[in-house]
This record gives structure tokens, sequence and C-alpha cells, in this order.
């Protein structure tokens, strides 16, 4: 295949083109969210429940429950642990978490750990409480001491610093809060909003995870979506509401989310808006447009009061310190706005287009009219049902087989060209083409990532009009998994990379500056390409979707000679998973002409991603 480069024919890439989406589904709490204690605050629980207890367990016969407290931590916070300590018991009593499938004890880290407590009924009990660490089968793998007071009736909090001084073996490890068994017999203590971190990205204050954050950095994305995804709220009732989600964990009653689950809402907006400024990516914030994926959607007469939440929303990303919510944002620590400009109204409102009409007019006509510097995404079919005011950005998503993908990486070709932008916002090959059954994919295979590479090729062309795009959902926790596949997996321990991953990170990675337009490739065909400029370095990138090796010539505007190629491939069901994480990894080797030439031809393997940098 030959692939005349046109000279004169280009475009400037968007920095926004490649980015990540965002949302709670197996993949906050327990995952990029930091905080290791599962349950921490007793969210949403039924008091005096087993239930109510999931992630804490007794120690030496101390007897634990959650109660609804009469004098709670917090409005939002009701319920408490209540733990009595019985008569002729010896050494250490009282109770442990178990984190979240496991609890990484690292003796290279200091964790941060801290609780409120109080006594319902004064005591003389003047003593010590043992904070650290366990393996499951009881060895002390190290544990500060704190004192308690029986003279404690209103809640105070105690924060401890600790750095485990045993190594531990593995993850089957606790978390512990324990006394001198003599000592505390016949005291009764409440304990509320428990909490252990270890260091977090950028060092943040109820941030998140190191490993993983640095993961999704890797691949500097454009834009960071957040909060869904149909996470966003499929009930009116439980939506999610940014005004529940700030200020302190005190203030954060959480909220059962809609992957059926407490979202301890840890992380919250301000976290949302700080992880994309630490990323450098440009947040795409979603507003709750009043659609209820139970059928309902709340009508025109009625959305007043949803609106004004966005505009309060709104205003706590970018309002001025005069306004209530830009002065919240300033007592939490951004006096500045963030770097705001994206925001989409709901998700996937396709689902309930039919209301979507007036829903989209309202929200974007008082939205436009409070900020009308901001860019307002439309998510329903692209022209359908026909919205008023005409939106300016569309957020289309598909969830596909490789060769729809492939065949697809045209689906933006035909698109107008009248100012209208659109953002590919999740987008996954969900099952394979291989078998005739058609499998849903529990990890991204090099087949399926190979057909996003393919039609990635094409959003880069189209990238004129196409203006973000995300493979969906980012992130999921292989303990606990709801849906499959997934860019990054992780475990207690470990990120692992998807073959899509990588994908994503080649083509972010090498965005270029300029697309140059070339001879098109065929969309019933097995190779595609891209080319695109980063300052004088040319960059190609070629996808062979085949099981075959292919060859390409690149006829291009300049001489080069010297620079990398980076390959991907291997076999079309190879997958990187926990068992075998980097089965399929890029491999960079040097590239260098004999002499320099504007011709530039390059073998293809078999199932493989390219991406060739050249001056
Ligand atoms: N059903 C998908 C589409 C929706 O927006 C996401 O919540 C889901 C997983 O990415």
């Amino acid at each position: 295949t030959t692939v005349a480069v046109n000279p004169t024919s280009h475009h400037t890439v968007p920095t926004t083109l490649w980015g990540q989406t965002y949302e709670e589904v197996n993949s906050g709490d327990g995952g990029l969210y930091a905080e290791l204690l599962q349950n921490r605050a007793f969210q949403k629980v039924t008091p005096n429940t087993q239930e109510a207890l999931v992630g804490w367990h007794s120690i030496n016969g101390a007897n634990i429950n959650v109660i609804a407290d009469p004098i709670p931590v917090s409005p939002f916070l009701p319920n408490a642990l209540q733990v009595t300590f019985p008569p002729n018991r010896f050494g250490l009593i009282g109770f442990g978490n178990e984190g979240f499938y496991g609890l990484k004890v690292d003796t290279a880290l200091t964790y941060k750990a801290s609780f409120y407590y109080r006594f319902p009924t004064a005591t003389s009990y003047r003593g010590n409480a043992v904070i650290g660490f366990q393996t499951v089968s009881g060895l002390s793998l190290g544990s500060v001491t704190a004192p308690i007071s029986g003279a404690q009736t209103t809640w105070t909090q105690v924060s401890v610093s600790v750095t485990p001084a045993q190594v531990a073996f593995n993850n089957n490890n606790y978390f512990n809060v324990v006394f001198d068994a003599g000592a505390v017999a016949g005291q009764t203590i409440n304990f509320a909003m428990l909490s252990l971190f270890p260091p977090t990205y950028r060092n943040r204050a109820n941030g998140v995870r190191l490993d993983i954050a640095t993961a999704i950095a890797e691949n500097r994305p454009g834009f960071f979506r957040f909060p869904g995804g149909k996470n966003l709220g499929t009930t009116i009732d439980t939506r999610w509401q940014w005004n529940t989600t700030v200020g302190a964990l005190l203030d954060r009653p959480g909220r059962v989310g809609a992957w059926g689950y407490t979202n301890t809402d840890g992380l919250g907006l301000f976290e949302f808006l700080q992880f994309s400024e630490d990323i450098g990516a440009s947040p795409i914030m979603g507003v709750w447009s009043g659609l209820a994926l139970d059928g309902s959607s709340i009508e025109e007469k009625d959305l007043g009061p949803y609106i004004q939440q966005a505009i309060d929303q709104i205003n706590f990303a970018i309002g001025p310190t005069s306004t209530v919510q830009g002065m919240l944002r300033a007592t939490l620590g951004h006096s500045a706005p963030f770097p705001l400009t994206y925001i989409e109204i709901g998700n996937e409102d396709l689902l309930s287009s039919d209301t979507y009409v007036y829903r989209w007019r309202y929200f974007t006509t008082v939205l436009s009219q409070n900020f009308p510097q901001l860019r307002y995404i439309a998510t329903s079919n692209a022209n359908d049902p026909v919205v008023a005011p005409d939106p300016t950005h569309w957020d289309v998503h598909a969830y596909k087989t490789p060769s729809w993908f492939a065949k697809n990486s045209f689906f933006y070709d035909s698109f107008q060209r009248n100012g209208t932008l659109y953002l590919e916002g999740e987008y996954a090959v969900v099952d394979n083409d291989i078998q005739a059954t058609h499998d849903r994919l529990l990890y991204p295979t090099l087949q399926g990532s190979l057909g996003e590479a393919a039609f990635m090729t094409g959003l880069e062309r189209n990238s004129d009009i196409v203006f973000g795009a995300a493979y969906s959902p980012l992130l999921n926790n292989v303990a606990n998994t709801q849906w499959t596949p997934n860019l990054l997996s992780f475990d207690v321990n470990n990120v692992y990379r998807s073959t899509s991953f990588y994908v994503q990170k080649l083509f972010a990675t090498n965005r270029g500056q300029l697309y140059y337009s070339s001879t098109l490739p065929n969309p019933g065909g097995t190779l595609f390409w891209s080319v695109t400029q980063e300052s004088s370095t040319w960059v190609m990138k070629i996808v062979n979707t085949a099981d075959s090796p292919d060859n390409i010539t690149f006829l291009l505007p300049v001489a080069v000679r010297q620079g990398t190629s980076t390959v991907m491939k291997g076999a079309a069901t190879d997958s990187n998973t926990p068992a075998n994480p980097n089965l399929v990894a890029p491999v960079i080797s040097s590239l260098v002409l004999s002499v320099a030439s504007k011709q530039l031809t390059y073998a293809v393997p078999s199932l493989s991603l390219t991406v060739i940098r050249i001056t």
C-alpha cells in the first residue's frame, strides 16, 4: 500500500483529542480513592445488623455493633460503631478492618490513621488505643498508641501516623484498634469516621492512589470526564449531587450509586477537579439533566431547582469567591477558578430522548445565560432527536466489535463541517469477532484493541470535528467487577495495563500537532494509518488488523532519515491479565534510513500497532 501525504492539506489536532472518562463503577472506593478502610463511616447501612458491619470484625471477644448514635458524629453520618469490652479477657481486645479485599502493608510507607470516639457515659477510664496492622493469622506488623479518655463524652478525633515495622507476607492483613483487655474491661466506646490513608498522588489530603493515578497520568489525558456515565444518576432521589460530595468528610453522607453499592463520595467534586488539574487534563463535568432511567424524568415545570443546583455546581468549579460556591471552593484550598470549559448535560440521554428536547433546551438556555464562556455537550444521538438550541457539541458512545470499529473508522468522514464538534466520550470493543457467540470480553484482547486503534486513526483524521475521545470504562477492581472489559484493572497491590491501555498510550503520547491528509485506507480493509507532525518530527500510526503481515510505503513531503518505531503485536486473543500482566507491551527500537528520503517503506507485522517517529 502506498500512502501519499498531502503537504498542503492539514489541520490542527486538538490537545483534548485523547482523554479519560471516569465514573464510580467498582473503580473509586477501594481503588482510585486512596482510603484503605472498607465501610469506614457506616454510611447508608441499617444499624444493629450484621450487614452494617461489613469490612469490620471483633478481636478477642469485644462486642461490636453499628448503632444510630443518639449524638451522631455529624448530621450526615448518623451511625457509629459501638464497642463494649467484656471482663475476663487477656491481651489485646478491640476491632479490625479487612480493607478492600485485602490490605497492603508496606514498611516503606507511613500511613495516616484517624478515627472519632466518644464514651456514651463518662467513666474514669484512662488508657491507650493500640493502632496498627496485623496479619490475618495474628502477627503484629507494627502499631502506635494514642491516649483515650473516659471523660470524653463528646466526639473527638484521634490522628496518628503508623509505619509498619514488620514486612507483610501478602495482603491478608488487618488494620486494628485494640486495647489492654484488663484495663478496658467493662467500658463502652463509640467510634466513627475511621480512616486509613497511604501516601497519595501529589501527597494530596484525601487524595487518590499513587500507582493508579500514575497509570492514568501516563497517558497525558487531554480531558478527564466525570462523574459519569450511569453513575451521574439513574433516579431522582439517588442522583449524584455535587454539594453532598464536597467539604469535610463528616459532611459527606455517601449515596447508593447507579451500580448498586454505597459510594463514600470521598472522591467528590473538589477531588475530581483537583485531579484533572494535577494531570493537566481539561475537565468535562457532567450535570444531572433530569433523566431518571427508571422511566420517570423531571417535568419541564419542575426543572428549576435542578438547574439551580447545576448553576451552583458550576460556580463551585469556576465561580468568583463572591458566590457562595466559589467561596466554598476557596475555603477548600482553591480560590482560583478551576480551568473548566466543558459541561455535559446528562449522560446517554438517548435513553430518554423524548424528554431530552425540553431538558436540553431548559438547561442549555439557562446555563449559557449564566456561563456564556462554557461549552455544552448534548448526550442524545447526534440530531436524534433534533434539539434546540442546536448543540455545538455532541457526546457519541459506542460499545461494539473489532470489525465494527475498523469499518467505522470512517464514521465521521461524512459528517458536515458546520462548526459542530463531537466527543467520542465512551467507546470500547466489548466482545470479540472470533467466536460465533461473540462472548463478552473480560479483559481487552489484542484483536479488540487493534479494532479500537483502527477506529482511532479515523478519529485523528477527523479531529477537525472530533475534539475528544476516551475508552470506557477506565478502571475496575478485579476482586469486584460488574462491567468488563476495562482499560485499567487493579487489585490491592497492582495496576494492570491492558492492551487497550497501551493503544491509548501510543496514540496519546504521540498525538502530534498537525494532522496531514493522505491516501485514505479502505474501510473494509485491514490496514489503517494516520500521519501527524510534531514540530519537525513526522508521526505515522499504522494498524494491521490482519493475522498476516503487510507492507506500507509513505511518500512524505520532506526527506526523513532517523527516528524510532514502537511496535505492539501478538496473537488475536492475547490479553494482559493479573496472571500475565505484560503478555503484550509496546517495544521501541531505532529506525534509521541509509540515506535521507521522502519515501519510507515499512514491513507491517500481523496484528500490530506501530508508531513511527522520524525526522
Ligand atoms: N453502559 C455504559 C455507558 C454508561 O455511560 C456507562 O456508565 C456504562 C459503562 O461505561
